[in-house]
């Protein structure tokens, strides 16, 4: 079957939408209206300013989201206004440029990063409603996102290679922070995960959905549990993004003043599977495009993941193998598309693929 290609300008002239795009019944978003998940908000910035009983209402809060569903938001998380601004609007500048001039950063089969409208090369259905951009960072190799952009892009775009820079190195700090507050939930102590991710070699994403003029057939995103280890996601003001929770979706209304913090599948094994990586999605709508900034905590690409030992006993035996992050994403990139069951997926294949000696 010839691919579609996904140019938001080209399909917004039909009143239909190429099947490839059309979810299945059961999978597709309900008509009627979603209800409103109620997330916990986070006051990073006092538990960080030394007020031990904010601390620890803190701790509380965030433990009891982690081992329901995974998602909580952060307030006074001191990233600045103008920076968020900024990057909001360099979401707009790169993706209204013309197909051609995004496909400069075209994004190749079994690699994570690039421009990707929607993924028409690399699945034959279930497509999502959505354009990405994807990178690297990490602190350090400070100078990589900006080299990224202006080898793929040119010269013209440094200032948007400036501006992702500075978001992912104030990302990688407010990962770190809240690191020491899944530590200290988790009774490890704040150093033990904000060390193991000091050096993390993450991955940001711009998400662009444009309108869909049937929003009720086809996702932007579809059903997934993230395998990195933390998502910290600001979403515009439209709306989309949704959780599954005891047993339905809900949505997550966007606050300008906060992000959306996830636990993925890495982190859900680091946590010897008491912190939950959840399944969630974001649907699309008929009037405006939806943006959202995603990233992506992963650790150091050979690092090998395993829970601290004080989280493992005769009662709470090891959830998950060892792996190391590079594995997990190869994984998702050429063996398996992400969805709900990655981590049982993923680990029931490691297993095999060790000698049947070291099998436990
Ligand atoms: C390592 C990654 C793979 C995906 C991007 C990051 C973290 C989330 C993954 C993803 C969003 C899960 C849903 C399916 C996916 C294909 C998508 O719709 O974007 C996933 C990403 C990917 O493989 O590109
Ligand atoms: O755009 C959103 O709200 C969610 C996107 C998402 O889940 C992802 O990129 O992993
Ligand atoms: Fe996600």
């Amino acid at each position: 079957m010839v691919q579609p290609v996904f140019d938001a300008a080209v399909l917004s002239g039909r009143t239909d939408i190429p099947s490839q795009f059309i979810w299945p019944e059961g999978e597709s978003p309900t008509p009627d209206a979603t209800e409103e998940m109620h997330v916990p908000l986070i006051d990073i910035g006092g538990m960080l300013s030394g007020d031990p009983r904010a601390a620890a209402e803190v701790t509380r809060l965030v433990g009891e989201a982690c081992e329901r569903h995974g998602f909580f938001q952060v307030v006074n998380h001191g990233i600045d206004a103008q920076l968020l601004a900024d990057a909001h609007r360099c979401v707009d500048a790169f993706f209204t440029m013309p197909l051609p001039e995004k496909q400069r950063a075209l994004r190749r089969p079994g690699e994570s990063c690039g421009y990707a409208s929607s993924f028409t090369g690399r699945f034959a259905s279930k497509l999502p409603w959505k354009e990405t951009l994807s990178f690297r960072s990490c602190p350090s190799d400070p100078a990589l996102v900006v080299d990224y952009i202006v080898a793929t892009l040119g010269e013209d775009h440094r200032r948007l290679g400036e501006v992702y820079a500075r978001y992912c190195s104030e990302m990688s700090r407010l990962s770190l922070e809240i690191m020491e507050v899944l530590g200290e939930s988790l009774g490890v102590g704040r150093a033990h995960y904000r060390r193991f991710f000091e050096g993390n070699e993450s991955i940001m994403r711009l998400n662009y959905y444009p309108p869909c003029q049937r929003p009720l057939e086809t996702l932007g995103t579809g059903p997934h549990c993230d395998p990195t280890s933390l998502t910290i996601l600001h979403q515009d003001d439209v709306g989309g993004l949704q959780v599954h929770t005891d047993g339905r979706w809900r949505s997550i209304r966007p606050r300008a003043d906060a992000f959306v913090v996830n636990i993925g599948d890495t982190f859900m094994a680091l946590s010897n599977g008491r912190y939950k990586s959840c399944l969630h999605r974001a649907v699309v709508n008929s009037r405006v495009p939806r943006k959202s900034l995603a990233f992506f905590l992963c650790p150091e690409m050979d690092k090998v993941v395993a829970p601290p030992g004080t989280l493992v006993d005769a009662a709470n035996p090891r959830a998950y193998p060892d792996f190391t992050w590079r594995s997990l994403l190869d994984f998702t990139q050429k063996h398996y598309r992400a969805d709900m069951k990655t981590l049982e997926v993923f680990s029931s294949w490691v297993v095999q693929q060790q000698p049947a000696s070291a099998r436990t």
